[in-house]
């Protein structure tokens, strides 16, 4: 017979438990390399800090974090693992051309870690970036510019059709985007300007998109499961909305298939006669075959697409609104349009007002609410600060955007501030809606000309008004990885033909 035990095995698991728990608590707080920096102590001490704002108060730690540095300053510790700085100077030692991953808690948890996007390795980026680029390059997009003009020719028409009455023109402008990227980098479109509600499922899908990434930082089996399950018995616990949406991806997905497969079957002749999409950019690259496989194309291939749509339709809807809310603004850009009867790209371009106008909604809806964290191979300083290397630090594009410190009235859409010299360049140093460096937004030149051309052409043609909206509806509220705001990319405006003056 044993002698009898004094604890249950309960008590000693709990006891072991406490000390270990103990012990990480006591690690995180003294001996952690991260343990000298400022911010608050139990975000230092456990994830759940931020979980609670991101998944309690849906998507509310970017706007946390902000109160965080008004507090403990410019560098604080955001979780046990990373930090975060609110100051520009400290952009080009972050986001430039060295040797800096990408921080995998939170890009593998966007579950594509086959895309460019989401690559956390710096030099396996750099190689598929390489096979990218020339697709996306200034000069492709602007031999593009009549099929950009021929959409939004095509969004003017079905506008035309609801003179005087309402519709959602943030759905509409969601329609375009998707329209013309799809378009550039597949040669097909899914038809989203044609359909009679302006294809609105998509805006609600890609709204909510978000919750699932944040989900995933926090629950990291969460996303694959979604993944794992089959399409039939997804489509029975998600709702309509949700598979409309799975099976765009899954049409995405054959289509990337059959392109590869005529691809690889075409002669060198019959090549040059199929229009040549990303899928052939990639094909000819150096990438090893294992990137050439139909999974990893199609999981860049969808991630591109995707980070084209609600950035750029955010942008637009935000443009639209206090460009057709505020008539001083609508009035000098349209004179300045009729200066020249011109809708090419080089005219729009050279246009200081539209500039203007363009840039300051892409401070305020462009960007991500987000923070982009690198990690570094090397030790990087900020001020008195050592920030050892291989721990992520991030900034935040959003809440540099919007810092009262830098830009004059920052929540108030002001096109002026990028005209004044003074103001300009104030508000140049605080401006990175597309990042920097070896992770600068590959489809920035793609953007920039969607929304040169369909705002020129929807200032010329049209009047709105806006029964429902109000500037506020448009303020970034939620923390999605992209920005959301209290209208969920709804827009609902009455048009009517621009009066000849
Ligand atoms: C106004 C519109 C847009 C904004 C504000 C925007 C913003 C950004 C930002 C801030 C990043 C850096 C993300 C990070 O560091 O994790 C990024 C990356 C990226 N963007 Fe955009 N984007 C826009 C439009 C587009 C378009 C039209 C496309 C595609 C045609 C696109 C494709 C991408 C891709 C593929 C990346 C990843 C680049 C890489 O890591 O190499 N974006 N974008």
């Amino acid at each position: 017979m044993g002698a009898p035990t004094i604890f249950s095995s309960w008590q000693i698991i709990s006891a072991v438990l406490m000390i270990y728990l103990a012990s990480i608590v006591f690690y995180r707080m003294t001996l952690h390399p991260l343990a000298r920096f400022p911010g608050p102590k139990l975000a230092a001490i456990m994830r759940g800090y931020e979980a609670y704002y991101d998944l309690i108060l849906n998507g509310k730690y970017t706007f946390k974090i902000k109160e965080l540095h008004m507090k403990y300053g410019p560098i604080i510790r955001i979780s046990p693992h990373e930090l975060h700085v609110h100051d520009q100077s400290f952009l080009n030692t972050l986001y430039n051309h060295d040797p800096m991953n990408k921080y995998a808690w939170s890009y593998d948890a966007h579950t594509a870690m086959g895309s460019t996007a989401f690559t956390i390795d710096h030099q396996l980026h750099k190689a598929r970036r390489q096979a990218l680029n020339p697709f996306f390059s200034k000069a492709k997009v602007n031999a593009h510019q009549n099929m950009i003009q021929m959409y939004a020719d095509k969004l003017c028409r079905r506008i035309s059709e609801y003179t005087n009455t309402t519709f959602d023109l943030g759905a509409a402008s969601l329609a375009f985007t998707q329209d013309v990227a799809n378009e550039f980098i597949m040669k097909k479109t899914y038809g989203s300007l044609d359909r009679e509600d302006f294809d609105v499922a998509m805006l609600v899908v890609l709204q909510g998109a978000g919750k699932v990434w944040r989900l995933n930082k926090h629950l990291r089996w969460y996303g694959h499961l979604l993944k794992a399950l089959p399409l039939s018995l997804l489509s029975r616990i998600a709702g309509d909305t949700l598979t409309n949406f799975l099976l765009r991806l899954h049409e995405q997905y054959q289509d990337t298939e059959s392109q590869l497969k005529l691809v690889a079957s075409s002669t060198i002749e019959g090549k040059k006669m199929t229009p040549r999409t990303i899928v052939h950019d990639i094909l000819d690259s150096k990438l090893p075959p294992s990137d050439k496989t139909t999974q990893r194309i199609y999981e860049d291939l969808s991630t591109i697409c995707n980070a084209a749509f609600e950035t750029t339709a955010n942008v637009l809807r935000l443009v639209l609104f206090h460009v057709f809310s505020d008539p001083v603004i609508l009035q000098q850009l349209r004179s300045e349009l009729k200066s020249t009867k011109s809708s090419d790209l080089k005219t729009l371009e050279q246009l200081p007002y539209l500039t203007s106008v363009l840039k300051e909604g892409l401070r305020l809806g462009g960007g991500l609410s987000t923070r982009l964290q690198r990690v570094s191979e090397k030790d990087l300083f900020y001020g008195g600060w050592r920030i050892p290397a291989g721990h992520p630090v991030g900034m935040t594009p959003f809440l540099l955007h919007t810092d009262d410190e830098v830009h004059y009235n920052a929540q108030d859409f002001i096109p002026a501030r990028w005209i004044d010299a003074k103001s300009r360049k104030r508000s140049e140093a605080a401006f990175v809606p597309f990042s920097k460096g070896s992770r600068v937004c590959l489809g920035m030149h793609l953007a920039w000309a969607e929304l040169y051309i369909v705002v020129a052409a929807l200032a010329r043609r049209f009047d709105f008004e806006f029964p429902s909206a109000t500037a506020e509806d448009f303020v970034c509220d939620s923390d999605q990885f992209l920005i959301q705001t209290r209208s969920k990319g709804h827009l609902y405006a009455i048009p009517t033909p621009t009066k000849p003056s």
